[in-house]
């Protein structure tokens, strides 16, 4: 059991609930989030359903602030439906949704979430082709401005410094003044992880970061997503099992839209009601 389950599990011990999450929010409401309980993101009895079929039924999940977290599940679970309501994209029909213990996410819109320090990285490497590397992370920092305004702003030398740390962390410094459309599609996915921590957020959601990526290129992202743990919470949708057993230390198994099972990769795998639902059926 980590240390997250451990202080939840204490705090429902001594108010002898199972949700707790308006025991901890004691703090302003105001644009800076509070982690000090040590939980980025409380999801608590989430429920959504389109045309009567419930994508999420009753789902309730906390992530640690500073955790790497892997969301396993087979098509269908929720999980997509579970990163949308999460960044302000879908409405549940029912329960909470707060990113630390003082921000209300149900009651803001995309943008705003994002903005806040929730950032997320789709499936589909979106970077812009006919700029540099550099250029792409710049226009990320000056997400705010556009396109030219953003380019010919003078970079301070703390924003350049800042540039050749996500350049080093994502491993482009040599690719640096390459057109993104030329880079691989690995490289490009890095990039777009790069662009997202310009905007130093403290919580980044990645969906399938590894579909279609070579084993080098596989090995390299498992490395850069473990590093972003401990300063980001990162959240991980993944269907490759090596790679989420290569980075989880904490697996969440998503199946008919809740929680099912929650723990090592070992441990999940070796959950019988998981072996029926979902890795049996991979074997
Ligand atoms: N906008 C929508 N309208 C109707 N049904 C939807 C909508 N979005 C999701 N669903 C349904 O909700 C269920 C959960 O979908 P979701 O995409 O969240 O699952 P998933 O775990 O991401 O699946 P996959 O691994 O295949 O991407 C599915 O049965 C899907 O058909």
């Amino acid at each position: 059991m980590n240390a997250l389950s451990r202080s939840l599990d204490d705090f429902r011990e001594l108010m002898r609930r199972d949700q707790v999450f308006d025991l901890v929010n004691r703090s302003a409401r105001n644009d800076t989030v509070d982690m000090s309980h040590g939980v980025a993101l409380y999801l608590e009895g989430i429920t959504k359903s389109f045309d009567g079929f419930r994508a999420l039924d009753d789902l309730t999940l906390y992530i640690g602030d500073g955790e790497l977290r892997c969301i396993i599940g087979p098509n269908g679970a929720g999980k997509t439906t579970l990163m949308d309501v999460i960044t302000g994209k879908t409405r549940p029909d029912e329960g909470s949704a707060w990113f630390g213990s003082n921000m209300d996410l149900l009651r803001l819109k995309e943008h705003e979430v994002a903005q806040r320090g929730i950032g997320r990285k789709f499936q589909k490497p979106t970077v812009y082709e006919n700029h540099t590397v550099f250029e792409n992370l710049e226009l990320a920092m000056h997400a705010d401005r556009g396109i030219m305004t953003s380019l010919t702003w003078r970079l301070s030398g703390e924003q350049q410094d800042r540039i050749g740390e996500i350049l080093e962390l994502i491993g482009l410094t040599a690719r640096r003044d390459t057109e993104a459309g030329l880079l691989s599609h690995g490289q490009k996915q890095w990039l777009e992880i790069g662009s997202l921590l310009m905007q130093n957020p403290r919580l980044l959601l990645v969906d399938e970061p590894v579909a279609g990526m070579s084993g080098q290129e596989t090995e390299a992202t498992a490395e850069l997503l473990t590093s972003l743990a401990g300063k980001h919470s990162v959240v991980v949708v993944e269907h490759d099992m090596d790679f989420v057993r290569s980075i989880a230390r904490e697996v969440t198994v998503l199946h008919q839209g809740s929680v099912l099972a929650e723990g090592s990769m070992d441990q999940v795998q070796n959950d019988p009601r998981v072996r029926e639902v979902y890795l049996g059926e991979e074997e």
